[in-house]
């Protein structure tokens, strides 16, 4: 897919928790202050998942669901399979590139390439992007899909399901612009 300009977000937004709720808004934000799309790029299956570390924590159609409520103008949904893992960062950023961002938000903490070549501060090198501080919950611990797991894992079914907010969410009003989220996949 390509692109005349964009704000991006990317990642593997497992869950669509409160962090990634957060990018998701500011995405959305600062691509209708600017006039531009808003884009989701996401991963499927998320990485972890892929590599075996992790059970996913929601199908991809309700990933969808959830992150269609912020209404973006497009979600790319990158194959991530034995071919699409051995791109390096900078093949990432190659192709990043052809969405013309003019500003990319993601975590801190967000890696991409092979073996997480990448980092926040290399997109930085590159394009205009936003770091966001992490989104915390009550007790100061991150909110994380592996946090979301460990409650889960523990029997803290209710304290997860907190991180994950979806039940007390302000869903966004339809999108002034193209009406639902369109759905791409990314070619390898
Ligand atoms: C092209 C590409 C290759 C990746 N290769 C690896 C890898 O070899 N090992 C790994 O653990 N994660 C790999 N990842 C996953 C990233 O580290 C990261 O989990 C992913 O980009 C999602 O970011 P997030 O976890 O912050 O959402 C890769 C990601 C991309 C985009
Ligand atoms: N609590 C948070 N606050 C702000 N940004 C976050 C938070 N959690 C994740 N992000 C960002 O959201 C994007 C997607 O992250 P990712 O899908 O890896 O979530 P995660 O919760 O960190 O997952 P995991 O625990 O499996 O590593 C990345 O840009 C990441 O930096």
């Amino acid at each position: 897919m390509a692109l005349d300009a964009c704000v991006v977000t990317i990642g593997a937004f497992d869950g669509v928790h409160r962090g990634h709720q957060e990018l998701l808004r500011q995405t959305i934000a600062a691509a209708r202050r600017r006039g531009i799309a808003a884009v989701v790029y996401t991963f499927d299956p998320p990485p972890k998942v892929y590599f075996g570390q992790a059970e996913p924590l929601i199908s991809l159609r309700e990933k969808l669901e959830r992150i269609a409520t912020f209404a973006p103008d497009h979600v790319v949904v990158a194959d991530f399979n034995q071919i699409y893992v051995r791109r390096t960062a900078l093949d990432f950023l190659a192709e990043l590139q052809l969405l013309r961002p003019r500003e990319v938000i993601v975590g801190e903490d967000f890696r991409f390439g092979s073996c997480k070549g990448g980092t926040a501060l290399l997109l930085r090198q590159h394009f205009n992007t936003r770091i966001l501080p992490p989104v915390r919950c009550g007790d100061g611990e991150i909110v994380s899909s592996s946090r979301i797991r460990a409650l889960r894992r523990s029997g803290l079914a209710a304290a997860a399901a907190t991180l994950e907010n979806w039940r007390d969410i302000v869903t966004a009003p339809p999108a002034n612009r193209s009406g639902l989220a369109q759905l791409e996949v990314a070619s390898q």
